[in-house]
């Protein structure tokens, strides 16, 4: 970045350097990091999930053996793991939302939007409609099993051009880190109604930080 110049010649100044290496954190490593946390505290609240998921790493264990390290045919068979992942991200969004820039004028219920206006696509919103999210305050993982969900429905990641490169890594992260966590650890929240805040308007998080004591299996 300190050697990257524009069409014109221009170095990035410090702040713009800055800017991107906290985006770039907050961007990759938040949203995972925060993601898990989400996840821990959905698990822990839900012990017929909870049960359901630490079978299904069980299994996979079992058939790794004698290997010992995780492999990509092994990341795909966390499926069960994997749509309650999406049924938290669904629920609670770690992204609240995103923007978009109208490149056109155009109409939508009756809203004329005129040509550069910014535009704010609410995950929370989007994701509770009912008519693709039947019961859609209710916390169902199998949502998002066999053919999952219609596109554009549940957008934790965006959507279109934009939408999140890192998809893909961030789900081999979080499905690694859960599967060695539920193997070898339990948790108990310390802050056991600790709620969930979306305090600097982006970034969802838990108002204590989720402190939990840990023990092993
Ligand atoms: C659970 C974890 C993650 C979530 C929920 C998430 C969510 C998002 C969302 C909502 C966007 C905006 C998409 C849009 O405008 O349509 C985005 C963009 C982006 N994400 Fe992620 N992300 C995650 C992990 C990561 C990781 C691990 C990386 C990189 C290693 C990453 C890199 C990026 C980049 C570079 C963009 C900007 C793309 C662009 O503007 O063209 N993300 N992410």
């Amino acid at each position: 970045m300190i050697n990257e110049q524009d069409e014109d010649g221009k170095y990035m100044t410090e702040v713009e350097i800055e800017d991107k290496v906290f985006g770039f954190i907050i961007g990759s490593y938040d949203t995972t990091a925060t993601t898990i946390t989400l996840t821990m505290k959905y698990l822990q609240q839900m012990p017929e999930y909870f049960n359901e998921i630490i079978q299904e790493q069980n299994e996979i264990s079992m058939q790794m053996m004698p290997r010992k390290e995780l492999c990509w045919n092994d990341i795909q068979k966390m499926r069960k793991t994997w749509s309650f992942v999406n049924e938290v991200l669904r629920n609670t969004p770690v992204v609240q939302g995103i923007f978009r820039e109208a490149i056109e004028d155009f109409t939508y219920e009756d809203f004329y939007i005129p040509k550069g206006w910014k535009i704010y696509l609410s995950f929370g919103a989007t994701q509770k409609n009912g008519e693709y999210f039947p019961n859609p305050t209710k916390f169902d993982p199998s949502r998002f099993e066999g053919n999952g969900q219609v596109p554009y429905t549940s957008v934790p990641f965006g959507g279109g051009h934009r939408m999140c490169p890192g998809k893909e890594f961030a789900r081999i992260l979080i499905l690694v880190f859960l599967h060695h966590l539920l193997k070898k650890f339990r948790w108990e929240p310390k802050v056991p109604s600790e709620k969930i805040l979306y305090p600097f308007f982006l970034l969802a998080i838990p108002t204590d930080g989720y402190p939990i004591t840990l023990s092993a299996v």
